[in-house]
């Protein structure tokens, strides 16, 4: 039976060096929502995005990803949990520069399994989405920054990730460009039922989210 997607944040906490950056946040996300996460610089936005993630484990709390619990997952498990369920866009893009820009947008299906003729299609119509459909064939040190970025964001939906995880997706763009990924990040997220976490500077990025929730020492708040 199919389960749709929930994401549960418990009680997380984390400190590097014995200063305490996040303490005891919680957050409960249903199908289909998507939500923006603002704040000061150095309160913790990227470090709970690691922990969403499953790239850093907390001190304490949980993270559960559709009745799966992160504690109970080892490395592989997690990095499995990451190639089927979750879609990145973080600040560095990790495009792979031996990649042509069409493979590099069809890796996440590769991973899958899914074979190189079938990963076409589906990697083309993502990049014709963000306006790169005439560089399918072009190496990532042909493109400017805001290229790559787009790039990053195109590979990070292709495979229809039940969570999308965005760290300042628009930094490196223009305002077209940025507003043009902005909407493509909250269309398929909306469309999928999937669930999102757009974390950034911009309120006006903030604002194409359905929901704005600051982040400071107390905790994440509407
Ligand atoms: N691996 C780490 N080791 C030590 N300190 C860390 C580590 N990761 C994060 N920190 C510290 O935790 C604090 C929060 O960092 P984080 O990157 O999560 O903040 P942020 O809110 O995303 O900031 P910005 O908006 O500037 O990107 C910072 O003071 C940072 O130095």
């Amino acid at each position: 039976m199919y389960t749709p997607p929930m994401l549960e944040i418990d009680s997380l906490s984390r400190s590097f060096n014995g200063r305490r950056v996040l303490a005891e946040v919680s957050l409960r996300l249903a199908p289909g929502e998507y939500v923006a996460i603002v704040g000061e610089s150095g309160v913790g936005k990227s470090t709970l995005l690691n922990l969403i993630a499953g790239l850093d484990r907390p001190d304490s709390g949980r993270v559960v990803l559709d009745g799966c619990d992160y504690a109970g997952l080892d490395e592989d498990g997690l990095t499995g949990l990451r190639r089927d369920r979750l879609g990145f866009v973080f600040q560095a893009f990790h495009v792979l520069p031996h990649l042509t820009v069409l493979q590099n947008v069809a890796l996440p299906l590769w991973l899958q399994g899914v074979d190189n003729a079938a990963a076409e299609a589906p990697a083309r119509q993502l990049l014709e989405a963000v306006g790169l459909g005439e560089r399918a064939g072009s190496w990532p040190r042909e493109l400017s920054g805001g290229e790559m970025q787009r790039v990053a964001i195109a590979r990070a939906l292709v495979h229809g990730p039940r969570l999308v995880l965005a760290d300042e997706p628009t930094g490196n763009l223009d305002p077209a460009n940025g507003a043009r990924v902005l909407a493509l990040l909250g269309e398929r997220i909306r469309g999928a039922g999937a669930i999102g976490i757009l974390v950034t500077h911009s309120l006006e990025a903030a604002a194409t989210a359905d929901r704005v929730l600051r982040l400071d020492a107390r905790g994440l708040h509407g």
